[in-house]
């Protein structure tokens, strides 16, 4: 009937995808043999790209013509990050990247690869642009992004780039199971890519790409990647790609814009601007996505933020196919734009989805209160399961909820009193503070459920079910619940 799964899948991989400061690796870790990549760095700060290369990728700007007066790239706590060279007012544009430093489905089908599998059309986008990275890495020097690749991160804190022992710390969480959908659906995509493209051009790829450059390639792609330039649009651009998010960048506006592209057959060029006042030697940050969850950021760019909103936990709720009403359940469920299952993504002190109890009292539905599910209902039902239909349908939705929330606080290895104890230690490793803070940001959404409808099984006797709510609209009831006789 309904589960609460510790997954989804679902949702992550429709989303977006695109990473932390200090990244040091932990100390544990040894580093992975890695037989493609170059020795860029390994996403820490420490590890930042050496002067030399940053000098290099600097001058590779000003002779490719983006624009880089305004901000020039820097070793920041991040990583690399964008620096400001002068005061700079908000709305400002801070670089200017033309699109021929593009990493992008045009600069694909020029490529070899492009050549190689008819201009990169079939392949989907981000797979061919993977191709194109990792392509243009093994041509080392003679590569045109020779430069920019020479600065990107050889990992971030994504946990796809985490290792086991690492993963243990989010045993029985939601982003446990995403990062491991994820990184399965990494690994098929290359088995099909290596048996129908590595390995039948040996020639453009001629060094060996194991599945460990391939997920390189994928990680770059989701941490790097402006949310917006999705699809056939999914574009690394070199420079603009190495600002920071910061929390206190709250604008949901874009802070970029794609200029000039056929006026006066001008190239096309990528426009960052800053969307707050920043001084002379500040960094600049934009706010990446406000609609992310921390385990959204933790798997996509290596970090998590402290706030709250963050926090939340995806209810999956499904009609079971066992269940003896499941036509009509489904066809209400369609009629009303959900289908068999439901996603719910509750965010940590915020109300409930407006769907959800609906959707939760349909699942319920069973013995005397069938009636509503006949036909001569199809159409009003929805409305009259937006208030409760009966005390059972009531009771049977807080128990499911109340059950599920158990057994899934149940899997997690840690309680949030736990995790709050381990948070006050120094020096904590950034994917161990990553793993705190999403598996009690979990935690606390499960309970806020669990106490949500703890208090409604607390007020089922007060509350008004649809059959006393027909009765008033038929003028047999008054509003106390007294009979109303003819004779009166
Ligand atoms: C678009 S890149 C920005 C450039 C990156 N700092 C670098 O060194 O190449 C996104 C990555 O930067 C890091 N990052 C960005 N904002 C961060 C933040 N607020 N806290 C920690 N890391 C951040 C993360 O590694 C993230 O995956």
């Amino acid at each position: 009937m309904a589960t609460l799964q510790p997954q989804h899948h679902h949702l992550l991989l429709r989303h977006r995808p695109p990473p932390p400061r200090l990244r040091l690796r932990l100390p544990t870790r040894p580093p992975r043999p890695h037989r493609l990549l170059p020795p860029a760095r390994a996403v820490s700060a420490a590890a930042a790209a050496s002067t030399a290369a940053l000098e290099d990728f600097r001058r590779w700007l000003s002779s490719q013509g983006a624009v880089e007066g305004k901000a020039f790239p820097a070793a920041v706590p991040e990583g690399l990050g964008l620096v400001a060279a002068r005061d700079l007012p908000r709305g400002e544009v801070v670089a200017e990247v033309p699109k021929k430093l593009w990493m992008d489905a045009d600069a694909v089908a020029a490529s070899d690869i492009g050549r190689a599998c008819g201009g990169g059309g079939g392949l989907r986008p981000w797979v061919a642009v993977a191709l194109l990275l990792l392509r243009e890495v093994a041509r080392g020097a003679d590569s045109p992004w020779a430069p920019y690749l020479a600065i990107l991160p050889r990992q971030t804190d994504s946990t796809i780039f985490w290792s086991e022992e690492e993963l243990l710390e989010i045993q029985g969480t939601q982003l446990l199971s995403t990062t491991v959908g994820v990184k399965e659906y990494v690994q098929s995509e290359f088995e099909s890519v290596e048996a129908e493209i590595i390995n039948a051009n040996k020639d453009l790829f001629p060094g060996t790409i194991t599945s460990d450059d391939f997920l390189w390639a994928f990680g770059i792609l989701r941490s790097r990647v402006f949310p917006e330039l999705r699809g056939d649009k999914l574009a690394l651009i070199p420079f603009a790609d190495l600002v920071n998010h910061s929390p206190t960048i709250t604008s949901e506006g874009s802070s970029w814009e794609i200029k000039g592209k056929g006026l006066f057959g001008r190239e096309a060029m990528f426009s960052l601007r800053t969307s707050v006042d920043v001084k002379s030697g500040e960094q600049i940050y934009i706010q990446y996505d406000l609609d992310k969850s921390n385990a959204e950021l933790a798997l996509d760019y290596g970090f998590i933020e402290s706030n709250s909103s963050r926090d939340s936990y995806t209810v999956t709720l499904e009609i079971s196919e066992s269940d003896p009403f499941y036509g009509d359940k489904l066809d209400i469920a369609e009629l009303n734009g959900l289908g068999e299952t439901a996603y719910f993504d509750i965010v940590l002190d915020e109300p409930l989805p407006s769907q959800m109890l609906t959707y939760l009292r349909l699942l319920c539905i069973g013995g005397t209160d069938a009636f509503i599910l006949e036909a001569l209902f199809r159409n009003s039902v929805w409305g009259h399961l937006e208030l409760p239909l009966s005390p059972d349908n009531e009771e049977s939705i807080c128990q499911v909820m109340r059950d599920a929330c158990k057994s899934a606080l149940d899997a997690y290895q840690t309680t949030i009193q736990e995790d709050e104890e381990i948070s006050q230690r120094e020096n904590l490793p950034p994917r161990l503070k990553i793993a705190i803070g999403v598996r009690a940001g979990e935690k606390k959404v499960l309970q806020q459920i669990d106490d949500i409808f703890k208090q409604r099984e607390e007020e089922l006797d007060g509350l008004e079910y649809y059959q006393e709510r027909r009765l008033k609209d038929l003028g047999l009831v008054g509003d106390n619940g007294e009979i109303i006789f003819w004779e009166t």
